[in-house]
């Protein structure tokens, strides 16, 4: 079958994007794999497939594949290209839409900059709420909030690492390290995306704070690997250090891929989340059957 797709990043996390608003494709996991893979498809850390709206009051159904494949809740990066793409191929005359993920609405809109700002909705951190994690895990109370104590490894080689945990429709484990640079993203993030704590796995977020108003980060996504840049990582990195007492309400994320500035009054508020989207290249290709 042969297919066409447009490749876009958003602060180099990259993403093939699929129309399927007048037809279904009916990708298989390989086949969604093969279009993720670097050397054999096209390459991506996730597939972003634009469907027609699932019900009134919603403008388009938006599902989201990581690189393994499988289908996941939310993409915050990716909700940015979307917004792009359906504005970019007259889908939409709008440049504020609603759209369906398979965890909740969320809101994007386009700014006169060309950047996009998201509405991800309001984050979950109440344990009983948080739908991805294993019960037993015993809170260690810091500030306003609790960190999990996570053990990693073998019990011979066991290394215990402090982790926020919540959900900003999908999961989030982060921890805070002195230097992001320096932090343990390849060794660690495999062992915390499996932790048994986490039946579902978890995104494994590397926060440094710089100050009140700036923090670095680097995450190991669940089902792609470290990325260039994780939009949700990022809301809930902010909204952990925020629930920790160290952010203020607006924070600019420095990744490795570029820049991205989230907000978040507290509470039941949004998070709010303000980044690049941009198209690279457009194009076909024949996937196996
Ligand atoms: N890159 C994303 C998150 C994609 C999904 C994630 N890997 C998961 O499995 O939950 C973002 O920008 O938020």
């Amino acid at each position: 079958m042969r297919i066409r797709f447009t490749k876009m990043q958003g602060a180099g996390n990259d993403f093939i994007v699929l129309d399927e608003t007048r037809q279904r494709l009916d990708l298989t996991p390989a086949q969604y794999r093969q279009l993720a893979d670097r050397h054999f498809g096209v390459g991506a850390d996730q597939i972003l497939t634009v469907r027609p709206s699932p019900a009134p009051g919603v403008d388009f159904e938006y599902v989201i594949h990581n690189a393994d494949g499988g289908e996941v809740e939310q993409c915050g990066n990716g909700a940015r290209c979307f917004a792009r793409y359906v504005a970019d191929k007259g889908l939409t005359r709008s440049d504020r839409i609603k759209v369906q993920t398979l965890s909740g609405v969320i809101e994007p809109r386009l700014n006169a900059d060309g950047r996009v700002t998201v509405d991800m909705g309001k984050p979950v951190f109440r344990l009983e709420d948080v739908p991805f994690v294993a019960a037993g895990l015993s809170p260690h109370k810091e500030g306003a909030w609790e960190k999990w104590h996570l053990a990693l490894g073998t019990h011979a080689e066991s290394e215990i690492v402090a982790v926020a945990v919540l959900s900003m429709g999908n999961p989030h484990a982060v921890q805070e390290v002195a230097d992001v640079d320096r932090a343990p993203v390849a060794k660690q993030g495999p062992l915390i995306e499996h932790h048994s704590r986490f039946p579902k796995r978890v995104n494994a977020g590397f926060m440094q704070v710089v100050d009140r108003g700036r923090i670095r980060l680097r995450v190991f996504e669940r089902g792609a690997g470290e990325t260039l840049a994780c939009g949700t990582g990022a809301c809930a990195a902010v909204v952990a250090g925020i629930r920790l007492g160290k952010l203020d309400a607006r924070v600019d994320v420095e990744t490795r891929g570029g820049l991205l500035t989230i907000e978040w009054a507290g509470g039941d508020a949004p998070v709010l989340m303000t980044g690049p989207a941009v198209t690279v290249f457009e194009g076909e290709i024949e996937l196996q059957e």
